[in-house]
């Protein structure tokens, strides 16, 4: 398997009590696969992720990648924000290149930016500074970035979350080519069950309290994919009764916090 991740629990110590942000997650992720992370606020997405990364260590349990388990960050995964982050100093390729350098030569580097940067369609604003971009654009770049390292493991944490709809449906459809063409494995957290239907061979759906997979869904459906197709709806109806009585959870405990203030 490509990457397992086994029995993992994060508990994290609180005023009052410790939060139980993920309970025995047990999850399978084949090469090549894209697997979206799908649910409610505050179900343990970002933390499931980060522990992938290695910048969480969870409580108990283990992840095995490529049959090496996981210790810390590792160069073969990649990783993107929701926000791009990215050097306002620097240009569009000075900021694909940066990670680069240490490895490779300044031309090298920048070839390699300038392939990555066509894929994400940004050829023409090589030299232009972050700033001058959209955040959509800005996006991209990070996501350039990201490719550019060549990671076994692609991990996107709500990368289109900042984004107006027209823009997020765009980079829906620029991200589903680069994942045909580059073939990378990736997982992809996400609050919109609209984009997890668009994007996903397989949807973890988790509930909360404490944040558990309460289903996986596959999705067989070629690419591209409609997001509006007759097909996917059924999984929308199963996705959405999953997820209500996480959804009236959440909001309880909002209320009960906002009443105890
Ligand atoms: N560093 C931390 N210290 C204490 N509690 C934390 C920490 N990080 C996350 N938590 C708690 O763990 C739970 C899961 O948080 P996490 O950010 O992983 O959820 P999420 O599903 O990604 O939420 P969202 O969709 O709102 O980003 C939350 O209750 C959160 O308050």
């Amino acid at each position: 398997m490509f990457l397992t991740i086994k029995n993992v629990s994060k508990e994290f110590p609180g005023r009052d009590r410790s939060e139980i942000a993920l309970s025995n997650i047990d999850l399978d992720v084949k090469e090549g696969e894209f697997v979206s992370i799908l649910g409610p606020s505050g179900c343990g997405k970002s933390t499931l992720l980060s522990i992938v990364a290695g910048l969480t260590t969870p409580t108990s349990g283990e992840l095995i990648l490529q049959n090496n388990p996981i210790k810390g960050p590792g160069k073969e995964r990649g990783m993107v924000f929701q926000q791009a982050a990215l050097f306002p100093w620097l240009s569009v390729e000075e900021n694909v290149m940066f990670p680069l350098q240490k490895e490779l030569s300044k031309n090298a580097a920048r070839e390699l930016a300038h392939k990555y940067l066509s894929m994400v369609q940004l050829s023409n604003y090589t030299t232009h500074s972050p700033h001058e971009l959209s955040g959509g654009m800005q996006q991209r770049v990070a996501i350039a970035r990201a490719l550019a390292m060549d990671p076994a493991l692609l991990l996107m944490d709500e990368p289109f979350g900042a984004l107006d709809e027209q823009t997020r449906s765009r980079l829906h459809e620029v991200l589903e080519e680069i994942f045909l063409e580059t073939k990378k494995t990736i997982l992809f957290v996400t609050h919109s069950i609209q984009e997890s239907l668009k994007l996903s061979d397989r949807i973890v759906v988790m509930g909360t309290q404490p944040g558990r997979i309460l289903d996986v869904i596959e999705l067989d459906f070629p690419r591209p994919r409609e997001q509006t197709r007759a097909e996917l709806l059924p999984y929308e109806v199963k996705i959405k009764s999953l997820l209500k009585a996480e959804i009236d959870k959440v909001v309880e405990k909002e209320l009960q916090h906002a009443a105890s203030r």
